[in-house]
């Protein structure tokens, strides 16, 4: 029998105060892939993870996954077997331990218990050693580096043994050898579970390698696939619905307005954008 893709958008649109921020998209992600997730600022990135995730309702179109149709806005459905580690942005640092916020996803988050049974306790450890964080365990979320607390939001994110991961830029705030760190440990825990992953970034230099498939968001559109076919002038031209051009110097990529104008998607190791 074969697998059913791990997820499978069929004309997706999802609006956002007002906004077609996705508008009509439609992709296939193979099971056990590892996917680059790119775009620029607002191309729609977090709102494809919600859509996926149940947290944002489609206008149109549908989500399966696993072959399944994903839950609607506010359910649990969307999410079984989906880990989810949110951008570093969003997370409140306090006085809280790491250990406690790996802990407060248990469950599909229930901050707060008080107790934690041994198995319970047992999963939180695995989590934290999958990715290397049982030294941060008992030190406060605030005195922790960016990267630290990055780590404890993967954690996170494996607590329920997920079998498709979304992870909502991962690397960012990371210098570049630790985002090639990362971006490695990632790779090797998702194929060694055989996960599939998709994982947004604006810097697809780290990923070199690690790379099955790209999915590029522009302009509500999306264009999924091996990083040398979507990675082109012409592929990237078409989706922007303009000319641009990708540039590679140096083993960077550089995706720019045509005529050398204002740079589109900067995707050296620098991260910088326009
Ligand atoms: N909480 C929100 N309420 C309303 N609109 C939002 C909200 N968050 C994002 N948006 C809008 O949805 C659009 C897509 O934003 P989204 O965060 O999905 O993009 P992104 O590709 O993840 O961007 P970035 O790379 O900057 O994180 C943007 O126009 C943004 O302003």
């Amino acid at each position: 029998m074969t697998q059913p893709p791990a997820l499978q958008a069929s004309g997706l649109s999802v609006m956002r105060q007002g906004r077609l921020v996705l508008d009509s998209v439609s992709f296939s992600v193979p099971a056990g892939s590892f996917v680059g997730v790119l775009g620029g600022n607002g191309a729609g990135k977090t709102t494809l993870f919600r859509a996926i995730l149940g947290l944002e309702a489609a206008s149109h179109g549908t989500i399966c996954i696993e072959g399944h149709p994903a839950g609607q806005k506010g359910g649990h459905a969307g999410r079984a077997g989906i880990g989810y580690m949110p951008q570093l942005r969003r997370l409140v640092a306090g006085q809280l331990s790491g250990w406690h916020m790996v802990a407060a996803a248990l469950g599909g988050g229930r901050p707060g218990l008080p107790w934690y049974g041994r198995a319970a306790r047992a999963r939180v450890d695995a989590a934290l050693d999958a990715v290397d964080a049982r030294g941060l365990a008992h030190r406060p979320l605030a005195a922790l580096s960016g990267g630290e607390r990055q780590r404890l939001l993967l954690a996170q994110a494996l607590l329920d043994d997920p079998r498709i991961l979304l992870l909502d830029e991962p690397l960012a705030s990371l210098d570049p050898a630790r985002m090639r760190e990362t971006a490695r440990r990632i790779y090797d825990l998702a194929r060694a579970r055989g996960l599939t992953v998709l994982m947004s970034t604006h810097d697809i230099n780290p990923l070199q390698g690690f790379m099955d498939h790209v999915l590029y968001l522009a302009h509500g559109k999306a264009l999924l696939g091996p990083v040398e076919e979507v990675m082109t002038t012409s592929a990237l031209s078409a989706l922007y619905g303009a000319p641009v051009e990708v540039i590679h110097a140096q083993g960077r990529v550089f995706v720019v307005a045509e005529g050398g104008g204002d740079t589109l998607h900067s995707c050296d190791c620098a991260g910088h954008m326009a």
